[in-house]
């Protein structure tokens, strides 16, 4: 940009006011009390670009397609940034440069290598494993009445991301590297981890360290086991690719893939399951549709690849459940030289971030945006920067697919089988952690998927997010 084009530009960025008492701090810190409502207020008050403090260009949201489209389409001036402070060469700095944090060659090598796991046919070979593991949680269902649907998603999940990422079985799940990832997960994500990164013991940052080496030892032991097998699952195609390129990283460079792959897949699929079943309570009518769709086209029968592709309304649920609770709400990047967003100029370093979730709510995209309504996807066929539960661009979500097939075939075979309901005052608080999720499970009641019944009307927080029918 010329020296001249920056003058013309304007710095003074809308946004809240720095609090008479905590200053920028307190305003970041009442941001970050309810992120969701924050980033829509944020647009709602100021428009398309804001910043998260008045004037402060170190931490700016762009809203909407064409922001988006300029975020996502130029990854070298838009960089990814890890989230959490690792010290030089340790495990913690391993495990967290996946490709997700990744930029300029490096991010296009590495996504190159993983791009043979996803592609449509293996996707394929997983399908069996997916109806095997989901069929074990739907006959362990048959001894309840009713079950807690965000552990049993969530446990479902990992059984089939250890399953297709590393070939391990769910019988191994308990004591296996799953339920290390898990743990770690927790550690990375805790408040006390973030704002103290000290390296002295009992800080849980110092804690977190030790267990990343432990975590780090089991991965690289995986990898062993891996390479003199020849099985079908993620891992064991990105080694024999890695085995075959001319730069052959090591086990130790491809730690951080294999963190990437299981923490990138398995919360934010188990919340998109626990949300479309919940919005499923609120539509009877949709509920009953779906159950006629997949009574047509699939009888009682196991669930084929074939089918997968068959079920349009089903495939208008989920796409709708992605556009109104994505799980991603909005994703940062840092700008690598000075550059202008609309009319506003923004310095090299500044912390820009795009959001799925506020534009899944442009009014002028999507009538009544705060509604359920699959039916709308008959008639609407946004762009990619319109419509971004799975990001856009060069680092598009390399697993949407793999996501799309794991969200029909689990909801078809538990539609199949049930219908579920409420209980009394049920109450779903959404929470954003990694991904939006709900606050305290809730336990669904199980019934024979005959018709769709009138569920309770849902409680809780999710009301500010959408309008139910009355
Ligand atoms: C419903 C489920 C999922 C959702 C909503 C989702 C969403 C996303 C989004 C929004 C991004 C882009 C983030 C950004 O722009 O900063 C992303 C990236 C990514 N996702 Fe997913 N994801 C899902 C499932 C999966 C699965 C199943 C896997 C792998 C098994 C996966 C692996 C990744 C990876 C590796 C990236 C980084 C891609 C890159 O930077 O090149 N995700 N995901």
């Amino acid at each position: 940009m010329t020296q001249n084009n920056k003058a013309l530009l304007k710095t003074d960025i809308p946004g809240p006011k720095p609090l008479r008492i905590g200053g920028n701090i307190g305003t970041r810190f009442a941001f970050s009390l309810d992120r969701v409502q924050s980033v829509m207020d944020l647009y709602t008050h100021f428009g398309h670009i804001a910043a998260m403090v008045a004037h402060d260009t170190r931490r700016v949201f762009a809203f909407g397609p064409i922001f988006n489209h300029q975020i996502l389409s130029n990854p070298k001036l838009f960089h990814v940034v890890p989230f959490l402070k690792a010290p030089a060469n340790s495990a913690l700095e391993r495990l967290g440069h996946g490709l997700i944090m990744m930029n300029g060659d490096e991010h296009t090598y590495y996504r190159s290598l993983m791009q043979p796991s996803f592609h449509k046919q293996a996707i394929e070979s997983y399908h069996h494993d997916i109806v095997n593991l989901t069929v074990s949680m739907l006959d362990s269902w048959e001894r309840k009445e009713s079950v807690w649907i965000v552990e049993e998603m969530r446990s479902l999940t990992i059984g089939i991301a250890n399953k297709i990422l590393f070939g391990i079985d769910k019988t191994i799940v308990q004591s296996s590297i799953g339920k290390d990832f898990q743990r770690w997960l927790q550690l990375i994500t805790r408040p006390s981890t973030i704002l103290f990164p000290i390296n002295t013991l009992p800080f849980p940052y110092a804690k977190m360290l030790a267990f990343s080496s432990v975590l780090e030892q089991n991965v690289i032991a995986l990898m062993h086991q891996k390479s003199s097998k020849n099985t079908n699952d993620v891992l064991s195609i990105l080694l024999s690719s890695a085995k075959t390129s001319d730069e052959s990283p090591s086990f130790l460079d491809l730690v951080g893939q294999v963190a990437t792959l299981f923490l990138a897949s398995y919360e934010t699929t188990t919340n998109a399951l626990v949300w479309t079943m919940l919005l499923l309570t609120q539509h009877p009518e949709i509920m009953h549709n779906v159950i006629a769709e997949i009574q047509s086209v699939c009888g009682q029968s196991p669930i084929e690849p074939l089918h997968v592709r068959s079920l349009p309304y089903l495939g208008s649920i989920i796409k709708e459940s992605l556009r109104l609770l994505p799980p991603a709400i909005y994703s940062h990047r840092l700008t690598t030289e000075d550059c202008f967003l609309g009319d506003y100029h923004i310095p090299e370093g500044s912390r820009v971030s795009y959001s799925p979730y506020v534009t899944h709510r442009m009014a002028d995209l999507y009538e009544e945006p705060r509604r359920f309504d699959p039916l709308r996807w008959e008639s609407i066929n946004p762009s990619p920067y319109e419509y971004l539960p799975f990001g856009a661009g060069a680092r598009m979500c390399i697993g949407s697919g793999l996501a799309i097939t794991q969200l029909t075939i689990i909801l078809a075979m538990i539609i199949q089988r049930y219908s579920w309901k409420l209980p009394l005052n049920a109450k779903a608080h959404y929470q954003v952690l990694v991904s939006l999720g709900i606050k305290e499970d809730i336990s669904l009641k199980l019934e024979k998927p005959t018709t769709a019944t009138i569920s309770q009307p849902i409680q809780g927080t999710i009301r500010r997010l959408v309008d139910f029918p009355a």
